[in-house]
């Protein structure tokens, strides 16, 4: 049905056009992010936050990094308890400033961020931040054991707990592939985890420490099948019976979101269902339809490279395997 659905749009998608590479990797502004000076205060007497349902609604919220220029203009949604939200657009379209917001690294100029029904400014800032579960794109861990990584998330947590939560987050069995299993090091003198395995980790810390709300950040790399199947397994289950955010790359990873909002230069162009969006045949679909091209353009470079190791007698016969292990494949900025 999708393919007939975007069968115009995609005949437009010249095909000759190249995946211009990333600016800036998200680790790197990750690292920005962390290395920029907070620019909120919380007052001491303010309450902490009471997160009882985690409704979350952005209400005509305007924003600006710089003042001569704006980067969100007029944004309002409400995401229900529970329910799951998907970011979607071209990149810089403004949708990680949209999760910088709800975290407080900014303040909104202009309207409000509400969580059931409290103003996000009149909180305390840590009760805030410690109310969400985030899985960055690009997760770092201590060189320490997988064990204490994860109970970082909840420090009272006992072992069977993070048992629990790296089966739940598709990560046990690869754990228990390493000779010190949980308690092997991570880092430069202990196990290389692969960029596909770093999140499924940060997934099993999300769901140890049980937040209302969490916060995705998809990895923007091209990953194989079987990795993003793992990866959307944990992220279903993470997600179940809480308010989750996600920045998403990938399309068929949110498909099944209760809403899907479009951003377009600061501002939301489309809203709705994937069928909805679906029906209206607007931006929505041109991205699917960019997304679709550019994997038959991956699995078209694929082919050329098979047939001619072919002609030189060279070539692996059969089949266009991915290569190496899970993680990151023929990376590059791959934002819808
Ligand atoms: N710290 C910052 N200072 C100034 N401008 C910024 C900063 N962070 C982001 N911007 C700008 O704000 C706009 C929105 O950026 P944002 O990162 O929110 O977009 P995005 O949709 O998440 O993009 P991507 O898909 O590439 O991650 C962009 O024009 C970006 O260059």
């Amino acid at each position: 049905m999708y393919w007939r659905s975007i069968e115009g749009p995609l005949a437009q998608v010249s095909w000759s056009v190249r995946r211009v590479s990333q600016m800036l990797t998200d680790s790197e502004r990750l690292l920005q992010l962390m290395l920029t000076k907070p620019t909120v205060t919380s007052s001491s007497d303010a309450p902490d936050i009471d997160v009882k349902a985690g409704e979350v609604e952005f209400d005509h919220v305007d924003f600006a990094y710089d003042p001569r220029r704006q980067t969100l203009k007029d944004v309002s949604f409400k995401v229900k308890p529970g329910q799951t939200i998907a970011l979607v657009g071209e990149t810089g379209g403004g949708k990680s400033t949209i999760i910088k917001l709800l975290y407080r690294y900014y303040d909104v100029a202009g309207g409000s961020i509400k969580i059931d029904g409290q103003d996000i400014r009149n909180v305390n800032l840590d009760s805030l931040r410690d109310s969400f579960g985030m899985v960055p794109q690009d997760p770092a861990l201590f060189n320490v054991s997988l064990m204490e990584n994860i109970k970082y998330a909840r420090l009272d947590a006992t072992d069977e707990e993070v048992i629990e939560a790296c089966k739940a987050a598709a990560i046990h069995d690869k754990i228990e592939t390493f000779p010190d299993k949980y308690k092997s090091t991570v880092g430069e003198r202990g196990v290389k985890l692969s960029g596909g395995e770093l999140q499924r980790v940060s997934i099993a810390r999300a769901i140890l420490k049980q937040p209302k709300i969490v916060l995705l950040d998809e990895a923007t790399s091209m990953i194989d099948a079987e990795t993003e199947a793992l990866i959307q397994k944990a992220f279903t289950r993470l997600a179940a019976g809480r308010t989750t955010f996600i920045i998403a790359h990938r399309l068929s990873t949110i498909q099944h979101s209760d809403l899907i909002i479009v951003i377009n230069d600061g501002k939301i162009i489309e809203s709705g269902s994937h069928q909805e969006l679906f029906r209206l045949g607007g931006k929505y679909v041109a991205l699917w339809s960019k997304q679709l091209s550019r994997e038959v353009e991956g699995v078209e470079s694929i082919l050329k490279d098979e047939i001619k190791g072919g002609e030189g007698g060279e070539g692996i016969a059969g089949g266009s395997e991915a290569k190496g292990d899970e993680g990151d494949k023929k990376g590059g900025g791959d934002d819808v």
